[in-house]
């Protein structure tokens, strides 16, 4: 028998009696992958058999000394480090902690903290991107320290990193809630206008709308006339206080394209005409009197997932984009376009 001061490394034979010091793992190509045996469970001697078929012919028993952590208790630690708003966590599993959502909502991850959290040795902090939106139950990042027990001063550092910048900063890993938007819906082309086609757009940005909890109060038609455009989107902002103005087609480059002028023209302070994502381009993000508009390319019809996609969540969960929130569309936002 080989012991030093934390762990004790026991024959499973003279086992039976003592107390397990970390979840044993079961691995069985294609039907089972997952914890046999819990920490803390006293070994009987009917187990033997299935430790030795999972390859424990030892096992630790443990005693912790002072300024060390186990697996789970420092998995703890980092999980409650990275908690913020509408984030519960799991018991440990198998040394891994999970925050998982507990509203459908836009889920916020602080890349440059989980960064800082994964440069420090032996520590494992693993997230879903930033910007993802998450039902109740889904998981946002889970912790987990690599060897079974580990100092308490990395553990101190960890938090340090996960601190960083507070209370300014925020939590490190939280799930805003969506606002229920009351959204206008101009859609333009004169194809559409005189009936020469059937309208795609509205069904398209009505169900997006409701798969965030927010509406389309009302679409209304437009020929390729700006003064009409401009007309109908000051009618959504004055008339129907709309929270949300969208306006369709006409954003590209022929003579009959009047959207992003007609917008320039209502008065809309432009946050930019286009952005560095495919699909999704061509689309145009403003702000006409503190109320968000955007003109909608006609990709977002068509395409599943674009620009429109990734700016809609955030401005449901009252976010207000900003410059750089388009620049960094480009780098991965290349899709099958
Ligand atoms: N030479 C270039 N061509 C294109 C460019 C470009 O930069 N240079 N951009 C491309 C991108 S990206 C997009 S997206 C498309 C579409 O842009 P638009 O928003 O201007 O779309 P429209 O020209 O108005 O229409 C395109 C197509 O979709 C049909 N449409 C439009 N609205 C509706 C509606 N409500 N219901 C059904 N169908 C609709 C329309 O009839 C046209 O067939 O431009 C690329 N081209
Ligand atoms: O606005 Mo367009 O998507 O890039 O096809």
């Amino acid at each position: 028998m080989k012991s030093d001061s934390m762990l004790r490394e026991v024959k499973v034979e003279d086992a039976v009696g003592l107390v397990l010091a970390h979840d044993l793992t079961q691995i069985i190509p294609g039907q089972f992958k997952g914890r046999l045996f819990k920490k803390g469970h006293v070994i009987r001697a009917e187990d033997i058999p299935a430790l030795l078929s999972i390859g424990k012919e030892h096992i630790y028993t443990m005693e912790l000394q002072t300024g060390y952590l186990h697996e789970d208790e420092a998995a703890l630690r980092m999980a409650l480090a990275a908690q913020g708003p509408n984030v519960e966590l799991t018991e440990p599993h198998e040394g891994k902690i999970t925050l998982k959502s507990t509203i459908h909502g836009l889920a916020k991850i602080d890349k440059a903290r989980i960064d800082a959290v994964n440069a420090l040795d032996q520590v494992v902090m693993s997230t879903i991107k930033t910007g993802t939106v998450v039902k109740p139950g889904q998981a946002l990042l889970a912790t987990r320290v690599i060897p079974l027990v580990i100092e308490e001063e990395r553990i101190r550092q960890a938090e340090l990193a996960a601190a960083a910048g507070a209370p300014d900063a925020g939590p490190v890993a939280e799930v805003k809630p969506f606002r229920a938007l009351r959204a206008g819906l101009i859609t333009t082309g004169s194809e559409v206008f005189k009936g020469r086609i059937q309208d795609k757009f509205g069904p398209v940005v009505r169900e997006k709308l409701a798969a965030l909890g927010s509406e389309v109060i009302d679409q209304r038609l437009a020929p390729d006339e700006s003064d009409v455009i401009v007309r109908e989107i000051h009618r959504f902002l004055r008339e129907d206080r709309a929270d949300l103005i969208l306006v369709t087609g006409g954003m590209s480059v022929d003579p009959d394209d009047r959207t992003p002028g007609a917008i320039k023209q209502a008065g809309a302070e432009i946050v930019s005409y286009g952005t560095p994502m495919l699909p999704g381009s061509m689309l145009l993000m403003g702000y006409l009197e503190g109320v968000p508009i955007m003109g909608l390319p006609g990709c977002v019809m068509h395409d599943p997932y674009t620009s429109f996609d990734v700016l809609l969540p955030r401005i449901c969960a009252g976010e207000r984009i900003v410059r750089p929130d388009i620049t960094e569309l480009g780098y991965g936002g290349l899709y099958n376009c």
